[in-house]
């Protein structure tokens, strides 16, 4: 389902977990601040909205969508967080330097949840244009950093139910 069919902001406050208990890093990427200022303002209200305690989410600030993946690694090295929220916003250009620092950072970002144990939500817009940016932050089709701090609690929250672990079948 497409995001114009979608509304990013809404879900269901009865299903998500409380979640004063964990503690969340946001990593986020300083190109195109007005969106990833927009996109943070989002999670860190669903994140308060839903039990989070302001002392328990530590936000980092990297130069760009590229480096979160390094940002993020460096967080799970260093800090105590249930689950982190990757924040990028990454805009078409005239060139294809657009499709190489998307798809790095989508990698890297799906490497560190494969290497490590703390969900890493992938809240990195992809657009063609500023206007479907600003539109996907706040606008019309509602805000994924909403959308990545609901993720964020409820991968957070799995911790918990995964005790049984990997008894090797697959
Ligand atoms: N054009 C955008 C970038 N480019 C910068 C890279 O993310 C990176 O910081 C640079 O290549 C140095 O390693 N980053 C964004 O987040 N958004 C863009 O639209
Ligand atoms: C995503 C980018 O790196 C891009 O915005 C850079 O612009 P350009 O492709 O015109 O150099």
């Amino acid at each position: 389902m497409a995001t114009s069919n979608k509304n990013l902001s809404e879900y269901d406050k009865a299903t998500i977990p409380n979640a004063k208990d964990f503690r969340f890093g946001i990593v986020v990427s300083e190109w195109n601040e007005t969106i990833t200022e927009g996109l943070f303002k989002g999670a860190e209200e669903a994140l308060l909205e839903n039990g989070t305690l302001a002392e328990n989410i530590i936000r980092w600030d990297v130069p760009g969508s590229f480096e979160l993946t390094y940002g993020c690694k460096r967080m799970i090295q260093t800090q105590k967080v249930d689950a982190i929220i990757a924040i990028g916003s990454v805009i078409q250009g005239e060139t294809k330097h657009f499709d190489f620092v998307c798809g790095a950072t989508a990698q890297g970002i799906k490497d560190l949840n494969v290497l490590h144990n703390v969900p890493v939500i992938f809240c990195v817009l992809t657009d063609n244009n500023m206007q479907q940016a600003i539109d996907r932050s706040g606008g019309k089709h509602g805000n994924k950093g909403t959308e990545a701090a609901i993720a964020a609690i409820k991968m957070a929250a799995l911790k918990g139910k995964d005790k049984g672990g990997d008894i090797g079948y697959h």
